[in-house]
């Protein structure tokens, strides 16, 4: 598994550019795009569907896509995103009515599958499901939009994961999404994360390169355990 992956969330990006945004961000350095589905639902706000994520492949985005729906109901969704050139998808688990379900849906449309946990949502979600993920998101936001602060007790939820992660034996990606900054990147990877999402971090400076730069040099001083 490649140490560390860096995914630009365009829910920051200029949306009127958004294939040169993209590919901007991608020259700079970013591993993954991070696309964020918000249905108005599950919640309060609204963004891009299945037709965006094609729209980028016809543009010509060669990068994985990590689609992170958060929606309600989760399944019709899924293999509109893979169709769409989705490489990753998560749910909310508790937006399903059976996880296990929508996890081989994820896996029948041949993408990785993740399930991500809002700051309240228990670890239980993750009992009996651990062999069967790519990836786990811990959301250290409510989610719904971008910009929002670090919330500090993630760390200590990230370190709970990253031990279930170790127990299970498995390559289990830990993929961290919001407030993620270059002044925080290098704790929450000492607390076991090892994708990170920025998206106002990165899409509101206008040299995206310096600040995924600098998110790397902060990397590379994290003490790993
Ligand atoms: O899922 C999300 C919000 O629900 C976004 O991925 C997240 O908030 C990224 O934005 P920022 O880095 O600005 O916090
Ligand atoms: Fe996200």
């Amino acid at each position: 598994m490649q140490p560390y992956l860096i995914a630009p969330s365009i829910l920051s990006a200029d949306l009127a550019r958004l294939g040169e945004e993209v590919e901007k961000v991608l020259a700079a350095g970013a591993d993954v795009v991070h696309f964020d589905v918000m249905d108005n639902h599950y919640v309060p706000n609204l963004t891009f569907g299945p037709m965006i994520c094609s729209a980028l492949r016809n543009y010509g985005v060669q990068a994985d896509i990590d689609v992170h729906l958060m929606v309600q109901p989760v399944d019709d969704l899924i293999s509109m995103f893979a169709d769409a050139g989705a490489s990753m998808i998560s749910f909310h688990p508790e937006a399903s009515l059976h996880v296990d379900r929508s996890v081989q849906l994820i896996h029948q449309a041949g993408c990785k599958a993740g399930l991500v946990l809002n700051p309240a949502t228990p670890l239980h979600y993750l009992d009996h499901m651990m062999d069967k993920l790519d990836y786990v998101l811990l959301m250290s936001v409510n989610p719904g939009f971008g910009g929002q602060a670090f919330i500090p007790s993630t760390l200590d939820k990230l370190r709970l994961v990253k031990e279930r992660i170790k127990a299970s034996g498995r390559e289990i990606r830990l993929e961290i999404d919001g407030g993620v900054k270059v002044d925080n990147i290098r704790a929450i990877a000492e607390a076991g994360a090892d994708m990170f999402v920025a998206g106002s971090a990165i899409f509101n400076q206008p040299d995206y390169a310096s600040v995924i730069d600098a998110m790397r040099q902060e990397l590379a001083k994290a003490n790993i355990k």
